[in-house]
């Protein structure tokens, strides 16, 4: 785009920026309820609320508040809910089996929510990080993250999940070659409409501490991830990735973390036009809660600054723990 303006004072920018009519007239972009997609971490029991200090504000629920939870998140107009379970330790092993029970936290979650709250569309995590003691999203022997193996135990999970009433899988692993592998099984399997948000352009952040404190995976990841996730420093390797995702099935696609990955959120919209998310993470979501916590920002402003931001980047939407107060905020005008 060219834009043609004639020179000052012919032209004065500020003439648009004058009353708030005006700047309504004038907004390029929009923020609304329909743009988000809520994470909510589950644990076992009933009328459990467990605080997570490390992401004030947010709090493990148990099933039965987690279908009152989607509730009401249908009601703001909120469209999908996305589940990430705190699993039981004496359930991870080696094997990561507990991933695809049909019984585990997250499957039983998805089946109370489907029930009762069938117009919320409900994803699912697909990466084995919550199954086993190590953290990593993988299958490990000998300190290598097997990509084969834990691909073929990805598309059990996913198969589980999508049997389960999952309307969106989020595979979040990183592994080469499953999208394609889940979508083949999908298709095989009979779930030709459960959709596939790839977590495409996922890097190695330092942003995602607080999330392994929320599903009980801090201090327990050994090593790193940075086989799998990528360089924080790379751009080119993002696009080959979402084109990659694409072309194996995925119907959206996302870029993690998000506010510093704007660049790459805008370049992948622009590049394929595919239904683009970000995922704004844990340590984005405590950066902006601390600093209001401690007077430094108003928290409100920030919250919703920071979400207009994916918009005006070129996200369709945007996975963020401030959904619900968002969406209410929205709703008052
Ligand atoms: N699969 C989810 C994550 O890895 C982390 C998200 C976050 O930090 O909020």
């Amino acid at each position: 785009m060219q834009p043609v303006q004639a020179p000052y004072p012919l032209t004065r920018l500020r003439r648009l920026r004058r009353t708030p009519a005006l700047r309504a007239l004038t907004q390029e972009t929009v923020l609304t309820a329909g743009d988000l997609i809520w994470p909510v971490f589950l644990c076992d029991g009933q009328n459990q609320r467990q605080p997570v200090v490390s992401m004030p504000g947010v709090e493990r629920l148990s099933l039965d508040l987690v279908v009152a939870a989607a509730a009401e998140a249908r009601d703001l107009g909120i469209p999908a809910i996305c589940l990430f379970p705190y699993t039981d330790p004496k359930a991870k092993t080696a094997g990561c089996e507990e991933a695809w029970n049909p019984e585990n936290l997250t499957n039983r979650a998805i089946r109370a929510i489907k029930a009762e709250v069938p117009d919320i569309a409900v994803m699912t995590d697909v990466a084995l990080d919550p199954y086993n003691a190590h953290g990593h999203d993988g299958l490990v022997v000998d300190g290598i993250i097997l990509n084969d193996e834990t691909v073929e135990a990805l598309v059990r999970m996913a198969l589980a999940q999508a049997e389960a009433g999952a309307d969106i899988l989020g595979p979040s692993d990183m592994m080469d070659g499953r999208i394609g592998a889940m979508r083949a099984a999908l298709e095989a399997a009979g779930h030709k409409d459960v959709a596939i948000l790839s977590y495409a352009a996922k890097y190695a952040s330092a942003f995602y501490g607080p999330f392994r404190d929320a599903v009980g995976a801090s201090g327990a990841l050994k090593g790193d991830k940075k086989t799998y996730q990528m360089n924080p420093a790379n751009r080119d390797e993002a696009l080959r990735l979402v084109a990659r995702d694409l072309a194996e099935g995925a119907d959206m696609v996302m870029v993690k973390p998000g506010m510093p990955y704007l660049d790459i959120c805008a370049r992948v919209k622009e590049t394929f036009g595919a239904p683009t998310f970000a995922y704004q993470v844990s340590g984005e979501y405590a950066m902006i809660r601390a600093a209001a916590q401690n007077g430094w920002i108003d928290g409100e402003k920030a919250m919703l600054e920071s979400l207009m931001a994916f918009k005006r980047a070129g996200c369709d939407g945007i996975l963020t723990y401030f959904a619900p107060e968002v969406a209410r905020r929205l709703r008052q005008g």
